[in-house]
């Protein structure tokens, strides 16, 4: 049914709003073309023939699922993809590519996947869609693993940009020690992840549920991700520590910005 809104703006002030929707969509479109980028760049610069590669998930993949697709048709290309969530499943079905799993391809030549933030030593910050526990499996079983993402991922630290917190899927019954624990031997706030079309939490591809932990001062990363994962009922953190060799940002002006890990 609809209804008259409850007041109308002055004419002034709703070509303001005009102005603004405008460059709201523009920012949008201009994040979606760095996705693009960023994703057939790096499909470009690390797939080859007769390769088995690790699919990611999120909004940014679904252009590099494109590429490799397209390249497959045009190159002739021989190559199985392993999937890090039902989204990437479903990605490489629909483009007609080859699906496989780790029990056929239990060592991938090298894994794709997008993040929620990327910092100056390639830490980074994944699972803003749940699929965190999957895709750290895909990437610890990848000989090379490379991420890709438009500008407003890109940091020198983690929580630059990102302010929806680490998220760590956990067993539902531990949630609230979980949430506790962490609370209070790291700070911050610990929140169960709500569905937005269902009532009650998200449930993970793993039937799980998601926390989001909104960090306050962390040193060092890989520390507080071992002492995460310590806790019972934590099945795993979105905290990628010393994982990436590589990633590629999408950036405003039309270029691609490459960043290497750094040498140990
Ligand atoms: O759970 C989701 C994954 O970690 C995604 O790779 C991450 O959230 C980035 O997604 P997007 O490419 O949509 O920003």
């Amino acid at each position: 049914a609809s209804s008259s809104p409850p007041f109308s703006l002055p004419s002034s002030l709703s070509c303001c709003t005009h102005v603004l929707g405008f460059s709201q969509s523009a920012a949008a479109n201009m994040a979606e073309e760095a996705k693009k980028l960023a994703a057939y760049s790096a499909v470009d610069n690390n797939v080859q023939n007769n390769q088995a590669v690790g699919v990611g998930s999120g909004s940014t993949i679904v252009y590099a699922v494109d590429r490799l697709a397209e390249r497959v048709r045009q190159e002739k290309l021989n190559i199985v993809c392993v999937p890090t969530s039902f989204q990437a499943r479903q990605l490489i079905l629909q483009h007609g590519l080859a699906l496989s799993d780790l029990e056929r391809h239990p060592e991938l030549d090298v894994a794709i996947d997008g993040a929620d933030e990327v910092d100056a030593q390639l830490t980074l910050i994944k699972g803003g869609g749940g699929c965190l526990t999957q895709e750290k499996i895909i990437a610890g079983n990848s000989k090379c693993f490379v991420v890709i993402a438009d500008y407003r991922k890109d940091s020198s630290v983690l929580g630059e940009q990102w302010k929806k917190g680490v998220p760590i899927e956990v067993i539902p019954m531990a949630y609230v020690p979980v949430s506790r624990v962490i609370a209070k031997r790291f700070g911050g706030e610990v929140n169960l992840r709500m569905a937005v079309s269902k009532a009650g939490p998200v449930v993970t591809d793993n039937s799980n549920f998601i926390l989001d932990w909104k960090f306050e001062d962390v040193q060092n990363w890989s520390e507080v991700n071992t002492a995460i994962k310590m806790i019972p009922g934590v099945v795993e953190t979105g905290l990628f520590v010393n994982m990436a060799e590589r990633a590629y940002f999408g950036m405003e002006d039309g270029s691609v910005k490459v960043r290497k890990a750094p040498a140990n």
